[in-house]
């Protein structure tokens, strides 16, 4: 039997307000296996961010179905959905949501704090090497961390709790070529070793590569209403 981590039917969103631009969004059926990795990609204002949203409980759908590791995601309430993200999805959005006059390391271990585990410090140590970050950040204030540092401190706080789904959205942007490549191997490496599901949007089509499949977020979509 296939694992499916990610099931919509037929979901509709749309955002409030009256402005006739405002687009209904119909997502027929999209189902993403567990262990997947996709590439969304897609010209602007397309609904990529929108879709992301839904995912990581952020927006919710007005009605259908959306199922994320066989539970009722979409139907899940505030405190549920929160609970939820904290335990099984990982974030890394264009705003870190790093709290700034914190340090590094107390960054990371809220994520632990809120999922209810505890930071295992010699993985963190690990992923900072692995993303060549000095362990000296850890006592940092974030502040303190270029842009760059603090997007690769975002991801180790993503996955230090092991999600089975990951949301990414344009990581790599403050990144240079060769710490981007560095920052995909470490992200992909992750992904397999844990058997995570990712989706992964970006503008950058060289980022392709790394994943099973790539897909064009207005593909998801019934093309009558969008
Ligand atoms: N908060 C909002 N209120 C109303 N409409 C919105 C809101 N956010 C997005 N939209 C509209 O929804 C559509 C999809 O936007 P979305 O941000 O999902 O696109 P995107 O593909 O992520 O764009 P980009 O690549 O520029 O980030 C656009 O038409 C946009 O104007």
């Amino acid at each position: 039997m296939t694992n499916i981590a990610i099931d919509i039917q037929n979901l509709h969103y749309q955002y409030r307000g009256k402005n006739k631009h405002n687009p209904l969004f119909h997502i027929p059926k999209w189902q993403v296996e567990a262990g997947d990795t996709v590439f969304l990609h897609g010209k602007s204002g397309t609904g990529k961010s929108t879709v992301l949203n839904l995912l990581s409980g952020i927006l919710k759908p007005l009605n259908g179905d959306l199922h994320l590791l066989g539970e009722n995601f979409g139907a899940m309430k505030g405190a549920a959905t929160d609970a939820f993200r904290a335990k099984h999805i990982g974030v890394v959005f264009q705003v870190f949501n790093l709290i700034p006059y914190l340090p590094v390391l107390k960054n990371i271990e809220l994520a632990g704090y809120f999922a209810n585990n505890k930071t295992d410090i010699e993985s963190v140590k690990a992923m900072l090497a692995s993303l060549a970050l000095p362990e000296e950040v850890l006592m940092q204030p974030v502040s303190q961390l270029s842009v760059g540092q603090q997007q690769r401190v975002a991801i180790v706080r993503a996955l230090i709790n092991s999600p089975e789904i990951l949301l990414v959205d344009e990581p790599t942007s403050a990144l240079d070529s060769s710490a981007r490549d560095a920052f995909m191997q470490v992200l992909m490496d992750v992904a397999k070793r844990k058997n995570t599901t990712m989706i992964f949007v970006s503008h950058d089509q060289s980022l392709a590569k790394y994943f099973h499949q790539s897909l064009d977020v207005a593909s998801l979509f019934a093309v009558e209403e969008h």
